[in-house]
C-alpha cells in the first residue's frame, strides 16, 4: 500500500500533499528509540534498523532537512544510528536530551550547556531510594550524564513497578529541580525547560521550514506532535506518524489516536521514508 492510502485523516492528506509540493522547505523529524531503532531489553544494545541509514541517505538530499529528536544523548543517538560519516547524511542534526544537546553531522560535535546541579544530587540519592522501595531484580538505572532513567522492562510486572515508582521518583526529582519524563517502561529524571516540541520549534524556525513530517512512538513525542498541530492550525502542512510497537506491548494510545498514519515499528518507518523518497524522485 502506498503512503497516501495509509493516511487516515484529511489533515494528514493535506500534510503529504504539502510536503510533495514543496519538499525543499520541508523538514522530516524523527524520534530514535522505537521509531528508528527497534525496542530491545538493553538500551546499550539499541541500534537503528539496517534500512534507516540508506533510507535517510536517499531522502535527506531531497528535502530541506532531516532532524532526529531524541531523549538519548545526541552523540549516543548519532553513534547507535550509524549516522557519523554516512553518505547523504552530511547535513543531519540530532537534538538529544529532548533538545538540551545538539549534534551536527558536519562538525561531528555536540553543543550543550552544562547539566544543572540537581542531576548530580539525584545521582547520589537514587540508589538508596530504589533500595528502600525494594525494587525487584531486573530494575536498572541508565546514567545519561544529564539525566537518569530508571528502566523496568527487565523486571517482573514492569508496568505495575513503574506505577509503584512514579510517586517517589517524582518527589526526588522535584526536590532537586528536575522533572520525571515517563516512557515505555522507563521513568526518566531530567532537567525541565525543554521538550521535543520546544526543540522542534527552534529547529523549524532556524530552517524557516514549511511542511513538517514527525514520526514518534512514545509519550515524549507528544510535545512534537503538539508543535506540528499548532503549525497546522497556522496553515503549515504537517504529517504525524506513529511507529506502532512490534514488541507485543500495546501502542501508546495518546500518540496512535492523534497520528495521521500508524506504521509497524522501525521497519514500517523505513518503508515510509523509502516511499517518500520514491515519490519525490518520480
Ligand atoms: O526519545 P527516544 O529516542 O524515543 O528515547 C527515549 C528513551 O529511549 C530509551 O528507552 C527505550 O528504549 C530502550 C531500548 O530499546 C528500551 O529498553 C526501553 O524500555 C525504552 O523505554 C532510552 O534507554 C532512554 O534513555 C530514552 O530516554
Amino acid at each position: 500500500m502506498g503512503i497516501a492510502e495509509q493516511i487516515t485523516t484529511q489533515a494528514g492528506r493535506t500534510g503529504l500533499a504539502g510536503l510533495l509540493a514543496d519538499p525543499k522547505s520541508a523538514v522530516v523529524g524523527l524520534d530514535f528509540d522505537g521509531t528508528l531503532a527497534p525496542i530491545v531489553a538493553d538500551p546499550e544494545r539499541a541500534r537503528a534498523h539496517p534500512g534507516v541509514v540508506p533510507a535517510l541517505g536517499a531522502l535527506a538530499p531531497l528535502v530541506g532537512a532531516v532532524v532526529v529528536v531524541t531523549g538519548r544523548p545526541a552523540a549516543t543517538a548519532a553513534a547507535y544510528g550509524g549516522f557519523v560519516g554516512a553518505p547523504g547524511l552530511e547535513h543531519l542534526t540530532v537534538l538529544g536530551h529532548y533538545g538540551a544537546e545538539r549534534w551536527d553531522a558536519r562538525s561531528n560535535a555536540v553543543t550543550a550547556a552544562p547539566p544543572p546541579p540537581g542531576v548530580a544530587a539525584v545521582r547520589a540519592e537514587l540508589p538508596a531510594l530504589l533500595r528502600e522501595l525494594g525494587v525487584p531484580e531486573g530494575t536498572f538505572t541508565e546514567d545519561k550524564e544529564r539525566a537518569l532513567a530508571v528502566h523496568t522492562r527487565r523486571a517482573p510486572e514492569p508496568d505495575a513497578l513503574l506505577e509503584h515508582l512514579r510517586g517517589p521518583l517524582d518527589a526526588l526529582a522535584r526536590r532537586h529541580g528536575l522533572v520525571v519524563e515517563p516512557g515505555r517502561m522507563v521513568l526518566e529524571l531530567r532537567p525541565p525547560g525543554v521538550d521535543k516540541g520546544v526543540a522542534l520549534r527552534g529547529f523549524l524556525a532556524e530552517r524557516d521550514a514549511g511542511p513538517v513530517l514527525f514520526a514518534g512512538d512514545d509519550l515524549g513525542d507528544l510535545a512534537a506532535y503538539a508543535e506540528v498541530d499548532a503549525r497546522r492550525a497556522a496553515g503549515h502542512p504537517g504529517l504525524l506518524v506513529c511507529s506502532g510497537p512490534v514488541t507485543g506491548e500495546p501502542p501508546v494510545a495518546e500518540l496512535a489516536d492523534r497520528a495521521d498514519l500508524v506504521v509497524a515499528g522501525p521497519a514500517g518507518v523505513v518503508d515510509l521514508l523509502d516511499g517518500l523518497a520514491e515519490l519525490l524522485t518520480r
